[in-house]
């Protein structure tokens, strides 16, 4: 890997009216974000008045820290609202309720103007980079979009900054005059990495950054997350459907489900020990990248059912109607999020691995005995080859990226009439759609 983000001086013009400064950089450990009671509800209109008749909560009330220097993984099946979420931290979004504070700073309902100066901070990398790369700008045109948008003046110019953004996240600096369907998916992932990491932001959202990829290219793009994490002290959100990849980037992990966090728990502890009965489900399709354990009896629990609408969800406890451990009081009571072990907080009457909450509780409702079954490891072992080839890729540091640099790029045919498509930097600067 080349210069460290600290080598470079960049020349920020004086901060205009109306910007907010925050409090200060956060020290490693410190909290970088802290979310509280955030929530999104979509409104639901019908008719020619538009009369608002619902709301899809896509988040529902979410209570979490990001601490400076660490990675949260956020994981849970689609729909959840995980992307919701990062959109709203990185305030693309507006809050239907609840605060975003950043840096102690709290900036839930800051309009772009007073966005724009904290939008060097905080980047997201996208899902698609199909879809997230402008056909029609150059690899050069889009990795100094920031720099523009910015107003900022990288000392020794743009392009020359751009080539060292380019060869940090392992692409060649000659890519600068190409177009991005010249590219492979796992190189445009790259990219739309080098634009991330053109202002020096703290803190990344990163949304779903693999699951677009060809698994053979999914280890290179999470080791190079993991490698610059390291070397430029990036603060990550993660999000993710699949566990076996965050599970090798983050120091801790949440499990959502339905617009809720219902686990948030220290990596290791989550893994070993799972209480929710919803990340033990998610955790029992996970593979074990390691051969020689992989004939290991283990449980495999196959949850029945679709998740409910988010725009009506289930009274209670949210994941009663899929659960096999619901009682009545899971069906009345909604449990709250508690840290019932030190870093690990879980919301859940019946927890796994942990003494029982509502122990008078007993009778198990009738879907409980229906919501769940044990399958064998055979059934699960054609996906699970996959995502272990994943896994232990990841873990063993993947392969030799030098392949990626070459500029050996594959064309992705049709991507280039993709005239829709709108950059990341594009889209951080619009408006909140409700604003
Ligand atoms: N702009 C919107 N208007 C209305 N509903 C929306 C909007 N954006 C998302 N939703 C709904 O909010 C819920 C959560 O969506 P979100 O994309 O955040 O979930 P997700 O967990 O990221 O899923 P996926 O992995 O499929 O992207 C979904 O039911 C979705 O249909």
């Amino acid at each position: 890997m080349s210069d460290k983000a600290d080598d470079k001086a960049v020349n920020i013009p004086a901060q205009s009216e109306g910007t907010v400064i925050t409090k200060g950089d956060a020290a490693p450990g410190e909290t970088l974000l802290k979310v509280t009671g955030l929530q999104k509800h979509f409104p639901i209109k019908k008719g020619l008045l538009q009369r608002q008749v619902g709301a899809v909560r896509a988040v529902d009330g979410l209570d979490f820290e990001v601490k400076s220097g660490e990675t949260l993984g956020v994981v849970g099946e689609s729909g959840c609202g995980k992307s919701t979420m990062g959109r709203l931290i990185t305030r693309l979004l507006e809050p239907t309720a609840g605060t975003v504070e950043f840096e102690g700073t709290d900036i839930t309902h800051l309009g772009v103007g007073g966005m724009r100066p904290l939008r060097r901070d905080m980047q997201m990398i996208f899902q698609d980079p199909y879809s997230s790369l402008n056909p029609r700008h150059t690899i050069g045109t889009i990795v100094s979009a920031p720099f523009r948008l910015q107003g900022v003046e990288p000392e020794g110019g743009v392009k020359k900054e751009v080539q060292r953004l380019l060869s940090v996240v392992g692409l060649s600096p000659e890519h600068y005059n190409r177009y991005p369907h010249e590219f492979s998916g796992g190189q445009r992932q790259r990219i739309g990495i080098a634009r991330a990491l053109a202002l020096s932001p703290k803190l990344v959202v990163a949304d779903e950054p693999v699951s677009a990829l060809d698994v053979s290219i999914q280890a290179q793009v999470v080791n190079l997350l993991d490698d610059l994490q390291r070397e430029l002290g990036l603060t990550y959100v993660i999000i993710a459907h699949d566990l076996s990849v965050v599970r090798h980037v983050s120091d801790r992990i949440a499990v959502m489900y339905l617009g809720k966090i219902v686990e948030l728990a220290d990596r290791e502890q989550l893994y070993k020990s799972p209480m929710h009965p919803y990340t033990k489900a998610l955790l029992s399709a996970v593979p074990i990248p390691d051969p020689a354990r992989r004939g290991a009896k283990s449980e495999r629990i196959l949850l029945k059912g679709d998740v409910p609408s988010p725009i009506s969800p289930p009274a209670g406890c949210r994941f009663h109607t899929r659960c096999w451990k619901a009682t009545e009081i899971c069906r009345t009571t909604e449990p709250p999020l508690a840290e019932l072990r030190p870093g690990q907080q879980v919301a859940c009457h019946h927890p796994e691995n942990f003494a029982d909450q509502a122990p008078q509780d007993v009778v198990l409702l009738s879907d409980a005995k229906e919501a769940a079954e044990l399958v064998s490891e055979e059934a699960l072992a054609a996906s699970a080859e996959t995502s272990a080839a994943v896994a232990a890729e990841v873990e063993s540091g993947g392969p030799d990226t030098e392949a990626s640099k070459d500029g050996a790029a594959k064309t992705a045919p049709g991507a280039a009439e993709d005239g829709a498509a709108k950059t990341a930097p594009e889209a951080a600067e619009g408006t909140a759609e409700e604003k």
